[in-house]
């Protein structure tokens, strides 16, 4: 199970590249396409969290702008940046970026029959363009399943990762998650799924080697133990 930013990816390319393109056209989305059902359900989600259920459109805007520059992860800041970066994505604006040792990584899991799904707090609209743009092609066809914070839950809560296993059928002790996040893989420890720090040198939010999680500086330090045709 992986993460994306921090993890496969570059916080500074999240940060720098896709945040302000982002945040350039979010009040336009919500003015211009406010009939749209999931930009209807992300603003009643914005109205539900501020507690003010008439929050008018400005309001709203001003709440999502707020968090965008907080890098707060709540469900329909991630929805809307989601709908602007998939469209993003296809006109060729934008492109996913994965550090050097990630993509061989993952083609070599696969090939050896290794399940591979993300779960990030990205939507899984925005994770699925993320994987279809990167630069070493669309890498979707290696992946099983994407899950984000709405489908699964908060990154933090042990609850989201018993989800998941819900979800994917497997059990908790055979999923290794790999993230660069101490509270993402203690809650993910929680649910007794074997943890992964990520802790490149470059990543603002990796654990320094403090936490108490098996570590690596890159993904290929990491075996994987796959029993042969079992996975
Ligand atoms: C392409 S997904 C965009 C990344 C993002 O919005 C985000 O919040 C990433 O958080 P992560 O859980 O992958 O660390
Ligand atoms: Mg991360």
């Amino acid at each position: 199970m992986l993460d994306i930013e921090g993890t496969t990816s570059a916080t500074r390319h999240v940060t720098d590249v896709l945040y302000p393109y982002a945040r350039r056209r979010l009040a336009r989305l919500l003015t211009e396409r406010q009939d749209e059902p999931e930009v209807r359900a992300a603003v009643g989600q914005v109205r539900e969290l501020l507690g003010e259920p008439e929050a008018d459109t400005r309001r709203v805007a001003r709440a999502l702008g707020a968090w965008a520059d907080e890098d707060r992860k709540v469900t329909p800041l991630k929805s809307l940046q989601g709908i602007i970066w998939a469209e993003g994505f296809a006109r060729g604006d934008l492109t996913a970026h994965f550090y050097p040792d990630v993509v061989p990584a993952l083609r070599r899991w696969h090939e050896r029959g290794a399940r591979l799904y993300v779960y990030s707090s990205g939507s899984v609209s925005a994770q699925r363009s993320w994987y279809r743009h990167a630069p070493e092609g669309d890498l979707r066809p290696l992946v099983s399943g994407f899950f984000d914070t709405r489908t699964a839950g908060p990154k933090t809560a042990s609850a989201s990762y018993r989800v998941i296993s819900a979800a994917t059928g497997l059990p908790p002790a055979t999923t290794l998650f790999l993230s660069d996040r101490v509270s993402e893989l203690d809650a993910a420890r929680e649910a007794g799924w074997l943890t992964g720090a990520l802790i490149r040198p470059e990543e603002p939010h990796s654990t320094s080697g403090r936490s108490a999680h098996p570590a690596a500086r890159s993904f290929t330090d990491i075996g994987l133990d796959l029993p042969e045709g079992t996975v």
